[in-house]
């Protein structure tokens, strides 16, 4: 299948915008040891046949340089000729555009989301009740209860996928590796970025939270 054509703007505009996330998210802490990964798509989306700019595999996410992207196509391929290779998790990336048709996808490793992923792994899902910045999550119901599901982690990463879509949940933009990272996703780069804070603030919530009660 060959590719859409790409415009130079759309691909800058793309390299933009995972240029200012990234360098947010590396102030906070969010990429230890070159962990992490980051995408938006870019161009026209059916599930078949799509394109997205995504980091490169293995950088050092705190630091900005001009080889930090490139663009792949629906099954992870690089879309255009370049020496970077994409990051180790593009394919969970790409079944989550299939999945969702949504327009951007971070990817971060924090002690909050492993400890999180570990405590309620029994249950294969994280249950939280009326937390406000589920409405971060884009859930505006009074005293809303979600469950944030869980999924196995594997070293090879196409083992992980179909779990991945087996479990997603539509009205959750987010999904959980066990003791590895959240993917959190939204129809563009604010969206994803508003939906992985609030995980994130929410993933604090719980432990703090469950800690609070265990002492007493
Ligand atoms: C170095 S730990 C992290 C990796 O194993 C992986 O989980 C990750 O998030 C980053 O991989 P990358 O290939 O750089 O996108
Ligand atoms: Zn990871």
């Amino acid at each position: 299948m060959s590719h859409a054509v790409i415009t130079l703007e759309e691909k800058q505009r793309a390299y933009a915008q995972l240029h200012e996330v990234k360098a947010l998210f590396s102030q906070r802490n969010w990429f230890a040891g070159t962990s992490g990964n980051l995408s938006v798509r870019v161009g026209d989306f059916s599930p078949e046949q799509f394109q997205f700019a995504i980091t490169a595999s293995g950088k050092d996410k705190s630091q900005q340089t001009p080889e930090d992207f490139l663009l792949v196509d629906q099954s992870g391929k690089p879309s255009e000729p370049t020496s970077l290779k994409p990051s180790a998790e593009t394919l969970i990336h790409c079944e989550i555009y299939r999945l969702t048709g949504c327009g951007a996808i971070f990817h971060v490793h924090t002690v909050f989301n492993n400890v999180i992923s570990e405590w309620f792994w029994d249950r294969k899902s994280v249950p939280v009740d009326g937390v406000e910045l589920i409405k971060g999550l884009g859930n505006w119901e009074e005293e809303a209860h979600i469950d944030i599901p869980i999924v196995s982690n594997f070293a090879d990463i196409p083992r992980i996928v179909p779990e991945i879509t087996e479990r997603l949940q539509h009205d959750i933009p987010g999904i959980m590796l066990r003791k590895h990272g959240i993917y959190a996703w939204g129809k563009n780069a604010f969206e994803a970025k508003r939906h992985l804070e609030a995980f994130e603030f929410i993933f604090e919530y719980v432990y703090r939270w469950e800690l609070l009660n265990r002492s007493r």
